[in-house]
């Protein structure tokens, strides 16, 4: 990142401002091995500073009942096409009756918060400690702002039910494929990964279908593990089925569980 030095820091619920702003993010310390040594010894300690973003995430979020996470540029600017079907997704999302939950940032991420917050739902910004300034966007109702990417990270997992992937760039990218590789694997199961935006998506879609499939590197039904759209109402549709065809699953597996129960019982 290219951006100069700023006059205000956050990290997790500290605030530096002017001299106070330390030369290095959190991350960098946790990550560059390289650094002074003084802080790869106190890497043992550390630890609980990490245990303690769990436990802040966790309970801030907890309630936060159904949600949905909205991916995309940090860099896009308000009155553009994207930024306006960020804010059309925010809108449909809320008004299905789910929180909208972004990383916190400028650009499509905020587009989603404002339409999530003008349609009147509750709208979360997970923000993250960055070398350059940075706040929550002002379209959140509840935020908190991480030190660790791989925190926030499963912050997003645990507390939403589907993905809604904008156009982005690199970080955008890690999220999606963060997801993919976690639904593929079984990991979640509980929730469809979405593209919005078929021109800026598709040639994506279509190499990992002429690359990855044709090469064997996927299995022949992971490309379906991707859904692609225009329509912010396609997107609570798929949603919505997603979501009635786990409840059903759900379902039989409670009845198949308490039949079994049963059987037991009248054996015994
Ligand atoms: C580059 C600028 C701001 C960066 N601010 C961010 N704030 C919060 N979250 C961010 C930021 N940058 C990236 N992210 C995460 O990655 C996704 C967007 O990355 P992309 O590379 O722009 O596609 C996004 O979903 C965030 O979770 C400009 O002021």
């Amino acid at each position: 990142m290219t951006e100069s030095r700023s006059e205000e820091r956050q990290a997790g619920p500290l605030t530096y401002r002017g001299k106070a702003i330390p030369e290095s993010t959190t991350d960098q310390r946790l990550l560059d091995r390289r650094g002074p040594a003084d802080w790869v010894h106190t890497d043992p300690w550390r630890v609980l500073r990490i245990q303690s973003e769990f436990v802040e995430g966790f309970g801030m979020l907890s309630e936060i009942g159904r949600a949905v996470c909205v991916f995309g540029s940090a860099r896009i600017k308000p009155e553009t096409p994207y930024y306006e079907l960020g804010e059309a997704i925010g809108s449909r999302i809320s008004k299905a009756g789910y929180t909208v939950i972004t990383g916190g940032g400028p650009g499509l991420m905020e587009a989603a918060n404002k339409g999530a917050n003008e349609a009147g739902g509750p709208s979360v910004g997970l923000g993250i400690e960055l070398p350059f300034e940075q706040s929550l966007n002002q379209y959140i109702d509840t935020g908190v702002t991480f030190r660790y990417f791989f925190v926030r990270k499963t912050m997003f997992l645990k507390y939403s039910q589907a993905f809604v992937v904008l156009p982005g760039g690199f970080g955008t990218l890690d999220e999606l494929f963060e997801a993919i590789t976690l639904v593929q694997t079984g990991k979640v199961t509980r929730f469809p990964v979405i593209l919005v935006g078929t021109r800026f998506w598709g040639g994506l879609v279509d190499w990992i279908r002429e690359n990855l499939l044709a090469e064997g590197l996927i299995s022949p039904h992971d490309p379906d593990l991707i859904h692609l759209t225009d329509d912010p109402d396609e997107v609570i549709e798929i949603i919505r089925k997603a979501h009635a065809e786990l409840a059903s699953k759900e379902e039989s597996a409670a009845v198949a569980e308490l039949g079994e129960a049963m059987h037991d019982a009248e054996r015994a």
